[in-house]
Formats: C-alpha cells, structure tokens, sequence
C-alpha cells in the first residue's frame, strides 16, 4: 500500500476491494478531474490580484503598527506606515486601497465634524500616498461613524438618524476626500439620496472623474465587530443601525437600493457582508451587469483567522476559497483584509 503525507492512497490487493459490476454509466463526471491539467482545462472561474481591494486603518502618529486584537495579522498604521503599506501593494499589483481612519476620541463629536475637515487623517493619508504612489487606487469611505461621538453613521435627533441632514455632510465629507487626491469615493452610510448629491457636488466642483463605489446594499449584520474594534466606535456606539442598514432577510430590497444608486450616478456598487450573502452578489450582477463588488468584512476575516491560528483549518486554503466563491458568485473584486496574503500566494502559485 503506497503511502503518501501519511495516508493510504491506493489499495493493490484486489482480495480487499469489494466485488461489484460495472456501472453502465455514459457519463462519468469525474474523468474531468482525473488529474490536475483537466482540472485546469475545465476550470470556470479564476482569481488574480486585480480582484483584490486592500482594506486599511489609519491611527494618529508616526511609526505606529497596533495590532487590533479581533482581527489578527491586522494593524492600525501611522501614516508613515500606510505609505510602506501602499508600496508593498503596488508591488504586489493590487490595483486598490481603501481607507479607514481612527479617530482620537477627543476629535469625535456629536455631529461628525472632523469628516469635513481637510486636513483630517483621511486626507493626510491620501495626500502621503498618492504623493509617492499616484498610479495606486485609493479608496476613501464615506459616513460619520468614525467621526461621531455616538458612533452613528449619521447625525441623530431625539434618537432618530437623520437623512437629509446627515447627506449634506457627508457631502461635505466626499469634497474634502476627493480635493485630497482620492480616486473612489465608497459611501457607506446607507442614507437616501447620497449618492445623487455627492455626484452632483462631485461634478460642480470638477471632479468628474472621481468614481463612487455605492455601498449599495449593505446588512445591519453582526459581522461588522471586529471593524468597530479596529476604528474604536464599538464602545461609543449605542443601539444598533437597523433603521438605516437593510435587514438581512431581505432581497428584494437589496435590488431597489442597488437600482436607485445606478440611477444617482454610481460607477460600480457593492454588498456586503460578502459571505453570508453571495446569492444577493448574484443577483445583483444577473440583474443589472455592472461593476459589482462584494466586502468580505472583519468579521468573516476573524472567523478564518482564529479557526487557522487554532490549527482548525487550513487558513490558506480557506482564504484562497473564501475568495474564488465571490468570483464564482459573479463579483468583480473583493474587498478583503486577506488582500496581501491573497496577492503573495497567488505570485507563488505563478
Ligand atoms: N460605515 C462604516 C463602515 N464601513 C465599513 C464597515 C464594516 C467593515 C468591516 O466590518 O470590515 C463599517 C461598519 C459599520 O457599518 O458599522
Ligand atoms: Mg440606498
């Protein structure tokens, strides 16, 4: 019996193999994955590094890593940091960053002030990357709740998250981003109406050509933990988003966003969580066939990586997995904090 990593692969005593006839079987399946280049003639759907947005948090200082404790193999980087970062991507041929700032809680307040200022975190750090790597994308989300003292996404009256309010904010908030050099304006916030007034802003002030990437459906969903970890509005945030972030039951609704934000101007759209909700990627792309994209968020990162630091799964193979499902699913790219490893393993596998 040959052995090989330890297992028995083939038996050569055929007294041991039981007797049984012949199948009258046409069609066999499995002659298309009798070895690895059938494998790889048949193969319907690839993963390459163009596929891969790198999700990463700025914190206040300079030669800072932090590493946040639910997300392991994460960091909070300075900006000096970002920078070494933002090399290493565009030597790794991922096409696009995204950008998420921690907010010193002295610069929170209740109405989110410092996602207008232009010389808040976001913008430094734009300015600092596309000084020295212009030809990276860099992506910058749009919402309060890094900003705000109530960890909202938006601005509250009497317990209520305001829309219309909120939006000319974070109008506001895009100005400020796309004046700094940033090339994707993602909003994230989930408020009506947004993606029609940054677009109008966005073309008034000249910047035609900078894309917005709608969170166009985006779940109130408990797979965000970690993330409000890393950005510190976990402790500050109160009650839940459910009046403004859809309900994971839904998806037909998630058409009708998706709908609307094409029609307020949006140049690709999102879902997310990633995941748990791979039929509403489908469906969105069957639907509509625009650029669509889908976040594997914190949390979906944290579950993986704690089941491969507990030697419960092979945390490479997993990811590697994780990732082709949203290509399978009909996705463009994905948003993942794998995006570095993904992009290694892939130059290595060649
Ligand atoms: N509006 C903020 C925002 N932008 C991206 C995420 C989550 C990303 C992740 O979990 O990785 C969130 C959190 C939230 O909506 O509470
Ligand atoms: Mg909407």
């Amino acid at each position: 019996m040959a052995i090989k990593f330890g297992r028995p692969i083939e038996i050569r005593d055929p007294s041991t193999r039981p007797a049984a006839p012949p199948l009258d079987l046409t069609i066999r399946p499995r002659r298309n994955r009798k070895t690895e280049w059938a494998r790889r003639l048949v193969r319907e759907n690839v993963l390459t590094t163009d596929d891969l947005i790198w999700p990463m948090f700025v914190v206040d200082g300079t030669n800072q890593r932090v590493q946040v404790a639910s997300m392991p193999g994460v960091e909070r980087l300075s900006v000096d940091q970002i920078v070494r970062d933002a090399e290493r991507a565009a030597k790794l041929d991922i096409p696009c960053i995204a950008l998420f700032p921690f907010t010193e809680p002295s610069l929170r307040d209740e109405h989110g002030t410092e996602a207008a200022n232009p010389e808040n975190l976001i913008c430094k750090t734009v300015r600092a990357i596309k000084k020295e790597f212009p030809q990276i994308g860099v992506l910058c989300d749009v919402a309060l709740d890094p900003y705000t003292s109530h960890g909202h996404d938006g601005l509250i009256e009497d317990g209520r998250i305001l829309n219309d309010e909120t939006v000319a904010v974070l109008v506001q908030q895009s100005l400020v981003q796309a004046q700094a050099g940033c090339d994707v304006i993602a909003p994230s916030d989930m408020m009506d109406g947004r993606i029609g007034a940054i677009r109008e802003a966005l073309d008034a002030a000249g910047y035609l050509d900078v894309q917005i990437m709608a969170y166009a459906a985006k779940y109130a969903s408990a797979f965000y933990g970690p993330f409000r970890d890393a950005i510190g509005s976990a402790k500050a945030l109160t009650g839940d988003k459910r009046t403004y972030q859809m309900d994971p039951a839904n998806t037909d609704e998630a058409i009708r966003e998706v709908e609307l934000d094409l029609a307020e101007g949006a140049d690709m759209v999102m879902v997310k969580p990633g995941m748990p909700y791979l039929d509403i990627v489908r469906r969105v792309k069957e639907t509509f066939g625009v650029p669509t994209f889908a976040y594997q968020v914190s949390g979906e990162y944290a579950m993986i990586a704690a089941a491969a630091n507990n030697g419960w799964l092979d945390g490479d193979r997993a990811m590697m997995e994780s990732l082709l499902a949203f290509k399978r699913a009909g996705a463009n790219g994905v948003l993942t904090y794998f995006a570095p490893a993904a992009a290694e393993k892939l130059r290595q596998q060649g």
